[in-house]
């Protein structure tokens, strides 16, 4: 089957430091793939990149068999991939609501002539915009918070509100950073079957997450970065006994890794 998305050689520096070296991986579709690494690695570098926020230095992305422009957010949305970020970036004024709607109104007609003469097309629009914003807020499991204020939510909740947003684009690869940090023992539970469920209605999964046992319990396959480099790319069994990823990972033994021994990695 041929790779939903393909990296080659993807490249970036920041004057001296290489965030990225010459990165290569593909990710089949339907798959939730995971991306782990040390704080540093350059894990987030590689969303940005992927993302259009940043330009690569060297090499490039395929997407669904075409080539990604670099540097064109818009254009990353356009094409199917949508994220969510590691700070987390809501709408902290607008209700949980209102900010699922502005995720659909990326994929929407209706201009802003539209919105300001409030047309019948218009209206209509957006009452569908805000019927799908309460099913996926439903989706995630925070229906009951459609009208609170995004910053009155918990921080998991916050987490759970902006895959909402971000599936309100309608991905075909959903890339998550961190969204496991700050969640509690039964979040991360929630989360886990939040985002089984996402893959099994056919939406591929990018996921960078510091929590080991979280990724190599969900994820088909797993990429290490160290140092910019991709150290090894492979199902979770072989990854969690790669020398390079016991040593990050705190020197949890490879059994351990996989039950939940290290939550996160570093160079310290
Ligand atoms: N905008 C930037 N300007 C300068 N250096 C940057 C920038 N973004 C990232 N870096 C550097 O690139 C390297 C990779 O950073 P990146 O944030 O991608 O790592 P990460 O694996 O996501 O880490 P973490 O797990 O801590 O989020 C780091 O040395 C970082 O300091």
């Amino acid at each position: 089957m041929s790779a939903l998305l393909e990296a080659r050689a993807v490249a970036k520096h920041f004057g001296g430091v290489k965030a990225l070296k010459d990165v290569s991986l593909s990710i089949a579709p339907g798959e939730i793939y995971g991306l782990i690494g040390p704080n540093g690695a350059g894990k987030t570098t590689f969303f940005n990149c992927l993302t259009g926020l940043y330009a690569p230095d060297g090499g490039g992305f395929t997407f669904a068999g075409a080539p990604l422009k670099a540097s064109a957010p818009h254009q990353a949305a356009q094409r199917g991939i949508a994220r969510t970020f590691q700070n987390i970036r809501l709408f902290a004024h607008m209700t949980a609501r209102e900010n699922v709607m502005v995720g659909r109104h990326a994929r929407t007609r209706a201009g802003v002539i539209g919105a300001i003469l409030r047309d019948p097309r218009t209206r209509a629009e957006e009452a569908a915009i805000a019927r799908r914003a309460e099913e996926l807020l439903h989706y995630v499991g925070i229906a009951d918070r459609a009208d609170d204020l995004a910053k009155h939510l918990s921080y998991g909740d916050q987490r759970r509100l902006e895959i909402a947003r971000a599936l309100a684009t309608e991905p075909r690869l959903l890339c998550l950073d961190e969204p496991a940090a700050g969640m509690n023992a039964t979040e991360r539970a929630a989360l886990r079957t939040l985002i089984a469920g996402i893959r099994s209605d056919g939406i591929t999964v990018l996921l960078i997450e510091h929590d080991v046992k979280l990724v190599m319990g969900l994820c088909d396959r797993v990429a290490v970065l160290d140092y910019g480099q991709l150290v090894v790319e492979d199902v979770p069994a072989v990854v969690q006994r790669h020398p390079r990823v016991i040593e990050a990972y705190l020197g949890a033994a490879p059994d351990e890794a996989g039950q939940g021994g290290a939550e996160e990695g570093g160079h310290a």
